[in-house]
């Protein structure tokens, strides 16, 4: 196990032990504007729930879209989604927009977390899904969703990590 395996699963089993709701914060829904395209997702695993995030940029005008992942070596794609369409089996037990839905270029995405800290450095899955896409859009606004209890000061970013611009928690909105 490496230190980030390590890391990961004690902030996963904070995660579980913890709730709380993410609430659209007034500096994210200023960000908004009809013609942007908001990757979000759909969370498991306790994972931090984004839908009032995803609502104000459903009201906004906002262009909804979904990760769609084949599997661990394949990068993500964005497809777009709205509200209520059906959603398909994915791995990992997510559930994803099918296939043939148009992928998008995001202008914002919102980013689930496992660990993150002050300085917008972020610990995800693993596989470099969220960092691969941040390697491909590279000007997309990236916003880590995640409960305050996942903050911790134990993060070494690697040569490849991009740093998220903001965190929407629970608690509070953090500008890195
Ligand atoms: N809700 C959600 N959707 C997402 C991600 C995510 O983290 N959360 N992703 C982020 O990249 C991408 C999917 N990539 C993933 C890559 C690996 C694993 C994974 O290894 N999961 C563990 C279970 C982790 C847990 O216990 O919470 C596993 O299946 O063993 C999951 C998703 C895109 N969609
Ligand atoms: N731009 C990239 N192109 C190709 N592979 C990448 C890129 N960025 C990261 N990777 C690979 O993806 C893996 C990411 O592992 P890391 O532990 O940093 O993921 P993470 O911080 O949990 O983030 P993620 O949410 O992206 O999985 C590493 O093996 C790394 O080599």
């Amino acid at each position: 196990m490496t230190d980030k395996d390590s890391l990961r699963a004690t902030l996963r089993a904070r995660r579980r032990a913890a709730s709380g709701a993410i609430p659209a914060w007034p500096p994210f829904v200023a960000l908004l504007s009809p013609a942007l395209v908001v990757a979000s997702y759909v969370p498991v695993g306790g994972e931090a729930d984004p839908a009032a995030l995803e609502r104000a940029a459903r009201a906004a005008g906002c262009t909804l879209a979904l990760p769609h992942v084949v599997d661990r070596a394949t990068p993500l794609a964005f497809l777009a989604w709205d509200a209520g369409a059906v959603l398909t089996e994915g791995p990992f037990g997510l559930r994803q927009p099918p296939a043939h839905h148009a992928a998008v270029a995001p202008d914002v995405v919102l980013t689930p977390l496992v660990g993150f800290d002050r300085q917008g450095n972020r610990l995800g899955q693993g596989a470099g899904h969220y960092d691969r896409a941040f390697a491909a859009f590279p000007d997309a606004h990236r916003i880590g969703i995640a409960l305050a209890v996942q903050e911790t000061d134990q993060l070494a970013p690697d040569p490849w990590d991009v740093p998220l611009h903001a965190i929407a928690t629970d608690r509070e909105w953090i500008v890195p």
